[in-house]
């Protein structure tokens, strides 16, 4: 797909990445029979002891705990989306010309590197259980549940994937909180795959493809159909450079107050609904969509719960 048709900046600079995914008409018994299929499969290899990974993951996908680059990246730009920068002398550039074609693209991918926000990786609920040396059952008692769980969705009727998974709060959701990171296979453009449902947009012309290698990220579903379009989505994808590592990483961070047992949703953007034949009313990004820190209340801590 072509970088203008995957626009991951709105309209007032804040950032918010579509996600390229499959026509929304999934009806039950698809969805059923897909998952039946996935379950047929073998288990995708995966470093994650199976009683660790979360409930409902799907057994196809490989859960990952950090990034995974694919080996057709450019040695300098990986070096950039992983935070290393290396010294002149360790580049090993063929010949006068392609080291000075060389030089100018790494300036220019730095300088655009540089212009990415700092930001503060948060560790995923498995990393901190798969790294441990400790056995399974005492590791699995130390890790924090993360404050959100994937859910089938069998309501309400009208809910546009009713049948598929969903990403749900499992605790009252502060406007502004970094909330996880979409974790996947990082692929340059040409090696997208145009069919998969799970990408997103990094950087550096590189794009983040879950669909069997991710993490809780995969399962943010689109508003539309679930939300009205003057609340808009209740999260939304930051790029930021980790201050600790200097990798470029996809926050996924709270815009709205989301309370305990709702649907965290973002927006895929309107390329993507058009691209599949969709007309999407409005801008790429509404004001009224941006982050509202003022919508919170200590009330909100503790008893954050809606009887169903
Ligand atoms: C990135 S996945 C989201 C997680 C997905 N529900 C799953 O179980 O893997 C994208 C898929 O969800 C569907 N989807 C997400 N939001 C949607 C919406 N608001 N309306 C229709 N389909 C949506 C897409 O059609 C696509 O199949």
């Amino acid at each position: 797909m072509e970088q203008e048709e995957r626009p991951y900046k709105s309209d007032d600079g804040s950032m918010c990445a579509p996600l390229q995914v499959q026509a929304p008409d999934i009806s039950k018994q698809q969805c059923q029979g897909q998952q039946q299929e996935h379950e047929q499969e073998q288990d995708h290899v995966s470093t994650i002891d199976p009683a660790l990974l979360p409930v409902n993951w799907p057994r196809h996908v490989k859960y990952l705990v950090d990034y995974e680059y694919h080996p057709a990246i450019d040695p300098a730009v990986l070096d950039l989306v992983q935070g290393r920068r290396r010294k002149k002398s360790e580049r090993q550039d063929q010949d006068q010309s392609t080291i000075l074609q060389a030089e100018e693209e790494r300036c220019e991918e730095e300088s655009a590197y540089d212009e990415i926000p700092i930001g503060h990786a948060i560790p995923g609920p498995v990393r901190s259980l798969s790294t441990s040396s400790l056995t399974t059952s005492s590791t699995a008692s130390l890790a924090p549940p993360p404050p959100y769980e994937i859910r089938l969705i069998t309501s309400p009727p009208h809910h546009p994937v009713l049948g598929s998974f969903g990403l749900f709060a499992t605790e009252a959701l502060r406007p502004g909180r970094h909330l996880l990171d979409y974790i996947s296979l990082v692929v340059p453009d040409a090696f997208a795959d145009p069919e998969s449902d799970h990408t997103l947009y990094l950087s550096n012309d590189l794009n983040l493809d879950a669909s069997v290698h991710g993490n809780h990220g995969r399962f943010v579903n689109d508003f539309r159909g679930i939300r009205s379009h003057k609340e808009g989505p209740n999260v939304g994808w930051d790029l930021y450079r980790d201050a600790e590592t200097g990798q470029i990483r996809m926050g996924c961070k709270v815009l709205k107050k989301i309370r305990r047992g709702k649907e965290i949703l973002c927006t895929y953007g309107k390329a993507y609904w058009k691209s599949r034949g969709i007309a999407v009313k409005g801008s790429e990004w509404e004001d009224g969509w941006d982050t509202d820190l003022d919508d919170w209340s200590s009330e909100e801590e503790g008893i954050v719960g809606e009887f169903p």
